[in-house]
């Protein structure tokens, strides 16, 4: 099967719960939204199936097999929410560094085109942001998790993202947590949220009202 699932995931800080029992899958093919209030834990679901955070207890299947960290499958790649290149490196080099299979499509970008001799700490923090995703789309890895993709970027590089993520589509599964909420509900494959340390199969803004995300009044 070409998918990933977390099931039974579970994960405090200290005395503070913050995961209960969480259940998660992706499938190639598909764009997975999570969505929940500040602090209820979607980074650090994230980072339990990439595998720098070891949880109490999870169950992690990537394409059939069992697997203890996401990264040593090679299968999955994760966007953190803060910058992750050396802000020295010029682009070019970074996309020999970071890409492989893909690196060409990269290469033909033309948002990218315009930058490559540029080094990617004097980008703007919107491009150089729009810079990191789309090395993590373009990646290798079969899953990709986009920790708040599309914060800092203007209406033009959001759509940017979600035109390259589409040109991947067939090949890879995609993650994605943001609190653009609507960009997320309308683009997304599905939806869910994560509150109080469990996950809640999210339709419409009318599911966020009732899980207390969004506030009741609002239209
Ligand atoms: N290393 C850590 N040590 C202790 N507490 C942590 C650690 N990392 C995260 N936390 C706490 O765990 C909770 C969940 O953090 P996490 O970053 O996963 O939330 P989030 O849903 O991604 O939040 P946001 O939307 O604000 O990015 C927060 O209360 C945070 O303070």
């Amino acid at each position: 099967m070409d998918e990933f699932f977390i099931d039974s995931a579970q994960h405090s800080f200290g005395e503070r719960k913050i995961l209960n029992n969480v259940y998660l899958k992706c499938c190639v093919g598909e764009v997975v939204g999570v969505l929940g209030r500040n602090g209820c834990g979607k980074s650090t679901l994230l980072k339990i199936i990439f595998g720098t955070i070891k949880p109490y207890y999870k169950h992690l299947r990537i394409d059939d097999k069992i697997v203890q960290k996401g990264f040593l499958s090679g299968k999955i790649a994760y966007l953190s929410q803060s910058f992750f290149i050396p802000h020295y490196l010029k682009l070019a080099t970074v996309i020999k560094l970071y890409t492989n299979k893909y690196q060409h499509l990269l290469l033909e970008l033309p948002i990218f085109n315009a930058h490559l001799n540029e080094r990617i700490g004097n980008l703007s923090g919107g491009n150089r942001r729009l810079a990191e995703a789309l090395l993590i789309i373009y990646s290798d890895a079969k899953y990709v998790l986009l920790d708040e993709p599309f914060s800092q970027l203007s209406p033009l590089l959001i759509e940017e993202i979600k035109t390259n993520i589409n040109a991947m589509l067939s090949y890879k599964g995609f993650v994605i947590t943001d609190h653009y909420y609507q960009h997320v509900l309308n683009y997304a494959s599905r939806t869910i949220l994560l509150h109080n340390g469990c996950n809640y199969n999210i339709n419409n803004l009318e599911d966020l009202q009732l899980h207390g995300y969004l506030p009741a009044m609002l239209h």
